[in-house]
């Protein structure tokens, strides 16, 4: 077992206490200096996932060549930071196989996190990890199943093995495109799920966006070449379940807020605001008629209220229920 987290959010921490529980020796890192220290002292990090306490085998770090003995290194920055990071740090993750933990598309680039990897790093092996799970839940040691995506089936074998923990079920496919997208897209939904709510529209308008989110998320997959099926897993109808319906969540939690008016701190990842902007360039380009995504971009860019939104998606013409 070689295995390192990069980026000492609620997530990465999560899944390095997880892994640490299991009796091997993990590395945590963390970019500030500072951070890290706390964290040692205090064995938890009380600034992105307060409660939990770290085991004796998490090790933590903000010097990245203490990483150079690990093989695996999952990586749990926010999306539109990773391309940076990989950029910032290329020759600690030359050769090494690398996990991104995030879920989004990256604005700059309209890629998701395998190919921002490999667009910097042409030789990385690369795998996704995503699906439904709160960090809270898993430092907690709650059960939870995520999908672990790679192209080569053996890297994907071998890392379900090394990854998978007493609460972290691992299910593999080989479609990281879909794998990345149900991550991607079900944050952009959560969003309009969330305002819906706040906005007092009720539980009926909640289920109908989550349905015709899906509806979206599926074409958009289609027309990037990945399996429907990979949508109705955990990374795609499992995450929607649970980031559509819960308060645990920072993009429903987002959305909450775009529906009653109020503000929300910009220091919180939300990472369906970037992905939403991102997927309604994406799905112009390629023709994919994404229009909750389209609303969810235009109340975030105020171009639309959340009336105008609602009402827009209203007034569609009439269709027969398909994809
Ligand atoms: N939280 C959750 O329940 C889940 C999150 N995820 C995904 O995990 C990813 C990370 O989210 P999460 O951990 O919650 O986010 P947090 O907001 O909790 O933490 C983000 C972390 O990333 C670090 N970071 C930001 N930019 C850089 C950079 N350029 N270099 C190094 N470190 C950086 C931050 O460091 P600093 O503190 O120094 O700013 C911080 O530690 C997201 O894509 C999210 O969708 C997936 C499943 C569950
Ligand atoms: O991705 C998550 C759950 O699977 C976490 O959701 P939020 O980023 O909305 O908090």
């Amino acid at each position: 077992m070689s295995v390192a987290v990069l980026g000492a959010g609620a997530f990465g921490t999560a899944l390095a206490i997880s892994l640490a529980r299991e009796g091997h020796d993990i590395t945590l890192w963390a970019r500030s200096e500072k951070q890290a220290e706390i964290m040692q002292k205090d064995r938890s990090n009380s600034a992105r996932l307060p409660k939990a306490t770290f085991p004796l085998t998490l090790h933590i770090s903000a010097d990245l060549d203490t990483i150079k003995e690990h093989q695996t290194l999952l990586i749990a920055v926010p999306m539109q930071q990773l391309a940076r990071f990989i950029a910032d740090h290329q020759n600690h993750l030359a050769h090494k196989t690398l996990v991104a933990c995030c879920k989004g598309i990256d604005l700059t680039s309209g890629l998701g996190p395998s190919q921002v990897i490999l667009s910097a790093l042409p030789d990385a092996q690369t795998a996704i990890l995503t699906g439904p799970s709160f960090a809270h839940d898993i430092a907690a040691g709650l059960p939870t199943a995520l999908t672990l995506a790679c192209t080569d089936p053996t890297l994907g074998t071998t890392l379900q093995n090394e990854l998978s923990t007493s609460n972290i079920r691992l299910y593999r496919s080989t479609d990281v495109t879909g794998a990345e997208l149900g991550g991607a897209l079900k944050n952009v939904i959560a969003i309009a799920c969330g305002a819906a709510i706040g906005a007092g529209l009720g539980e009926s308008a909640r289920a109908a966006l989550i349905t015709r989110g899906y509806a979206e998320m599926q074409r958009m997959a289609e027309a990037l070449g990945a399996k429907p099926e990979t949508l109705a897993g955990l990374s795609g109808f499992g995450d929607l379940a649970l980031t559509c319906a819960s308060e645990g969540s920072r993009n429903f939690r987002f959305g909450l807020s775009l529906g009653r008016g109020e503000t929300f701190d910009p220091n919180i990842t939300v990472e369906g605001a970037a992905t939403a902007q991102a997927c309604h360039e994406k799905a112009k380009t390629l023709g994919v008629e994404m229009p909750i995504t389209a609303a969810v971009t235009a109340m975030i860019n105020q171009t639309l209220t959340l009336k105008q939104a609602m009402d827009s998606l209203l007034a569609r013409p009439l269709k027969e229920e398909t994809c």
